[in-house]
C-alpha cells in the first residue's frame, strides 16, 4: 500500500520550476531516500507532503488524502527539517509539546534519545549548539513514532558519531514499530544501507525511482574494448562512460543476466558493481547521457509505481 501517491505534480516560483511533472509513491513502511543535488527540489516536495507549501499544479494524496492544511493527515506525521526554528523554552518543555502533537508519541524512548545525545534537558533549545539543535529534531522526530516521519537533511553539524546514533536507533526502533520514514540526504553511501527505496530527483524531475537493493544490482560498470563493450551495453540505460584509446568504461542499468555475465567474461570485459552513491551521481545530470530526460526513471527502474 502505498502511503504517499503523488501525480504530476509542479511547483513553480517566479521563473524557477521546482519540481516539474513529479510522479511517485512511497510505499507504507519502508524508509524511502530522498536524494539529489543542491535544489534539485527535494525540500520543496517534501514541504508539499508536509502541508506547508501550495502546489502549482498536479495531485498530493498522503493517507489518501490532500495535506494541504488538513488536520487529520498532519496528526499521523512528524517532520524535522533543516534549521527548524523553536520557541524561547527549555529543552524539556519543546519535548512536552512533542507529546501533546503526536499520539505515539514514547516518552521512555524520548528519554533514551536525549541521554544518547546527550542534551540538557533544563537549557533553552535556542542556546544549544547547531549540532545539538539537529539532535533535537532526530529526538522528536523518533520518539513521535509517527506513521510518517519525513527527515529533511537532519543532522547539520552532528558529527559522526551522532549520525551513527541516529542510524542505529532509526534502524533498531523501525525493526520494532514498522512505520514510513522519508529520509533527504546528501550522505548516500552512510545511509545507503538504511534504505529500502530510493527517489532521485534532478532539476525537479524524477530520474531513478526502485528499491535499493534492485538498483544496485542492476547498475554495473562494464570495462574492455570498446567494440565488445558496445555489444554487451547494447540497448541498455547508459549512465554514463568514458572512452580513451580504444576501450571504454561504461555504466549501465541492467539487468544482466548469468549468460550476460558469461558473455562478458568470455570478451574478457569486466563487470563491477556500482555504489549506490555513484548511481545517484551519474543519474543526477552531472553531464552527458545522466540525468533528466535519460528516461532512466521509465518503467523499467520502477520498483515504486507511480
Ligand atoms: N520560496 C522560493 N522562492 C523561489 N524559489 C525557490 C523557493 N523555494 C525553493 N526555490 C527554488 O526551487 C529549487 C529547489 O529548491 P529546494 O530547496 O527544494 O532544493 P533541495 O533539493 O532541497 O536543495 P538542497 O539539497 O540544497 O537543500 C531551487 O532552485 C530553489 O532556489
Amino acid at each position: 500500500m502505498a502511503v504517499v501517491e503523488i501525480e504530476h505534480l509542479t511547483r513553480r516560483y517566479r521563473g524557477i520550476t521546482a519540481l516539474d511533472d513529479i510522479s511517485l509513491s512511497v510505499r507504507e513502511h519502508t524508509i524511502t531516500g530522498l536524494l539529489g543535488r543542491n535544489g534539485a527540489g527535494k525540500t520543496t516536495l517534501m514541504r508539499i507532503l508536509a502541508g506547508h507549501e501550495f502546489r502549482t499544479s498536479g495531485r498530493v494524496s498522503v493517507f489518501g488524502e490532500d495535506p494541504t492544511e488538513n488536520e487529520r493527515v498532519l496528526r499521523r506525521m512528524s517532520v524535522v527539517r533543516e534549521g527548524q526554528i523553536y520557541p524561547d523554552i527549555k529543552f524539556k518543555r519543546v519535548l512536552e509539546a512533542g507529546s501533546w502533537f503526536h499520539p505515539h508519541w514514547d516518552a521512555d524512548f524520548a528519554a533514551q534519545l536525549v541521554d544518547d545525545f546527550q542534551l540538557p534537558l533544563n537549557r533553552p533549545v535556542k542556546k544549544f549548539s547547531r549540532g545539538m539543535m539537529s539532535a533535537v529534531g532526530i529526538v522528536l522526530g523518533l520518539a513521535s513514532r509517527a506513521e510518517l516521519t519525513v527527515f529533511d537533511e537532519p543532522y547539520l553539524g552532528l558529527d559522526a558519531v551522532a549520525r551513527q546514533t541516529f542510524y542505529d536507533r532509526l534502524l533498531a526502533d523501525y525493526a520494532e514499530h514498522p512505520r514510513t520514514v522519508v529520509l533527504s540526504t546528501h550522505l548516500i553511501d552512510e545511509v545507503g544501507d538504511l534504505l529500502e527505496d530510493v527517489l532521485v530527483i534532478d532539476h525537479g524531475r524524477l530520474v531513478l525511482a526502485g528499491s535499493a537493493d534492485d538498483l544496485r544490482e542492476r547498475a554495473v560498470t562494464v570495462s574492455g574494448p570498446t567494440a565488445a563493450v558496445a555489444d554487451v551495453v547494447g540497448r541498455r540505460k547508459v549512465l554514463h562512460r568514458q572512452d580513451l584509446g580504444g576501450r571504454s568504461k561504461v555504466m549501465v542499468l541492467g539487468p544482466f543476466d548469468r549468460e550476460d555475465r558469461n558473455r562478458s567474461r568470455a570478451a574478457d570485459l569486466v563487470i563491477e558493481p556500482v555504489s549506490l552513491q555513484q548511481l545517484v551521481v551519474r543519474a543526477s545530470g552531472t553531464g552527458a547521457e545522466g540525468g533528466a530526460g535519460t528516461g532512466v526513471a521509465g518503467d523499467e527502474t520502477k520498483a515504486v509505481p507511480a
